[in-house]
């Protein structure tokens, strides 16, 4: 018994040896970069970051202050984290993988595009642009924007009453029913629907409230806790309802694929599976599931945001407004939107555009490297350090976007915005894929609620207080109010 212990022991040791090391050897490194104090020698920045009260622009105010490249540490693990176009071109040039970034969403996507590396994530990439840049599946896809548009403005109308609506569950409810159209191309009335969507929700939720808190960052930890049994009953109900409908698609005949006109992403990648390609079901699978992690809270939070800019700046929103007077001839709601009307809402597209350099649904990236890179400045961030791309201070810093708190969307009329410090979609090789699909799918809805409502202040008037969880999100609601336009006049 003494020798076991005594093994264990010494492995232990080991390992944490290994780990002291290794923080030693990065820190020799990194020590030129400034460490913002305070920092505690036990728990690194841990309770700076997490006393915050504005942690958005806190966080970008100490990195800009420092030149844009600061060292975090949040024990065991030691970062940098940058806004500095320079620093985000070197490291993306990189092969730089995700690394543990991806760590909490591996049970559900598993080897999926968003979390796969090397080789795997290439033959992915390569199968899934294909989907994603079909313009007829998207074309495709306006009229499930369309059906779910309708039903979204007919809740809407429910809630003129309202004076402070959160509009953050409506926008979730809009997305997942549009995720579900168009990756699975499922009945959404069903019984099972309503369990999946609420799985789904689940488990992006659980994976953010690990991210911040310590013991259920520790897996043994974790499996103690009550969201530990929700997450593996999300999972198990999201895996059988992909295995059921996945059956249900593989009986349809082949011709059917081909006739349909309503092919949706699981169609077309079955399509692949059933013509003896490369991709297997659990392939499909775990696209499946990244499609419905990947696009859901990120385009829900994006269309949150922009209907709560446009309550707050009347002038953009009577642009809007006019434009699409100028594209549909009236602002009748109903009438179908086809792709040619979506690409002509220039105007709306830049108002997307501002909303996402103000508010970035994913603030933060991050890269582990695979080489060392040697920055201007001399200083070399060592192979396997983690970079946290601070897309948010990017985002919000004055060198890049001037006056940069106010919402301006001209600004993107122009072609001038320097590159690498824009990455809503984030960047490089690992750019959004669902990037097309998101700008199509948020014109769609915007579109529609701009025709019938017009978007006001909520009474009270309530400001986003922004948190970070995975994504960005607002502890108390995005809150607006609606009134009902008259189609003959704005
Ligand atoms: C406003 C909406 C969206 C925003 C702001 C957004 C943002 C991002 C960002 C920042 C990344 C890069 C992550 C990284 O480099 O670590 C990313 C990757 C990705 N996004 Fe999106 N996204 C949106 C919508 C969508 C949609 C609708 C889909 C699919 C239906 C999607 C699928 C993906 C996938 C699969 C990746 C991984 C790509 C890869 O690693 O090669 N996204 N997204």
């Amino acid at each position: 018994m003494f020798h076991v212990v005594l093994i264990i022991s010494a492995i232990l040791v080991f390992f944490i040896l290994k780990i002291l090391l290794g923080l030693y050897r990065l820190n020799s490194y990194l020590s030129e970069i400034p460490k913002p104090q305070p920092c505690s020698w036990f728990l690194g920045h841990t309770l700076a970051f997490s006393g915050f009260k504005d942690i958005f622009p806190e966080t970008t105010k100490i990195i800009n202050d420092n030149g844009g490249l600061i060292r975090v540490i949040i024990p065991p693990a030691m970062a940098v984290m940058t806004t500095d176009k320079n620093v985000i071109r070197a490291v993306l040039k990189t092969q730089g993988a995700k690394g543990h970034c991806t760590y909490f969403i591996k049970p559900w996507l598993e080897e999926g595009l968003f979390t796969s590396e090397g080789t795997k994530w290439r033959e992915r990439k390569k199968i899934l642009s294909v989907c994603f840049g079909n313009l007829d599946l998207l074309k495709n896809f306006i009229r499930v924007f369309e059906e779910i548009g309708n039903d979204l403005v007919d809740v809407l109308e429910t809630k003129i009453d309202e004076k402070c609506l959160n509009v953050i569950p409506l926008m979730k409810k809009y997305t997942m029913d549009v995720l579900c159209g168009t990756a699975l191309g499922v009945p959404m009335k069903s019984n099972h629907y309503d369990s999946y969507t609420k799985s789904v929700d689940n488990l992006c939720t659980i994976i953010g409230s690990r991210l911040h808190s310590p013991h259920k960052k520790i897996d043994f930890l974790f499996r103690f806790t009550e969201e530990y049994r929700i997450h593996q009953k999300s999972l198990k109900i999201v895996n059988d309802y992909f295995d059921e409908v996945f059956e249900d698609k593989l009986k349809q005949s082949y011709v059917d694929f081909d006739m349909k006109e309503r092919l949706t992403f699981l169609d077309s990648l079955i399509r692949s599976y059933k013509n003896g390609g490369q991709v297997t079901k659990d392939d499909i699978r775990e696209e499946v599931n990244t499609f419905m992690f990947a696009g859901y809270d990120t385009s829900s939070i994006a269309m949150a945001f922009i209907l709560y800019l446009l309550a707050h700046n009347p002038t953009v929103q009577e642009k809007v407004v006019q434009e699409q007077i100028d594209i549909f001839g009236s602002l009748t709601p109903d009438g179908p939107i086809d792709y040619d009307h979506l690409q002509r809402m220039r105007y709306l597209e830049t108002v997307i555009m501002e909303s996402l350099r103000l508010y970035p649904s994913a603030p933060l990236i991050g890269r582990m490297l695979s080489d060392d890179i040697h920055l201007e400045n001399g200083i070399v961030l060592p192979k396997s350090c983690v970079v946290l791309l601070y897309i948010y201070g990017c985002h919000h810093n004055p060198k890049y976007f001037p006056e940069p708190e106010k919402f301006i969307p001209e600004r993107f009329e122009k072609d001038d915005i320097e590159s690498n410090t824009y990455l809503p979609f984030g960047i490089g090789q690992r750019v959004c894929i669902g990037k097309k699909f998101a700008i199509l799918e948020t014109k769609s809805c915007i579109s529609k609620i701009v025709r019938k409502f017009r978007l006001l202040p909520s009474v009270p008037d309530t400001k986003p207080q922004l948190i970070f969880q995975m994504l960005i999100a607002s502890k108390n609601g995005v809150n607006i109010s609606l009134e009902r336009r008259n189609s003959q006049c704005i």
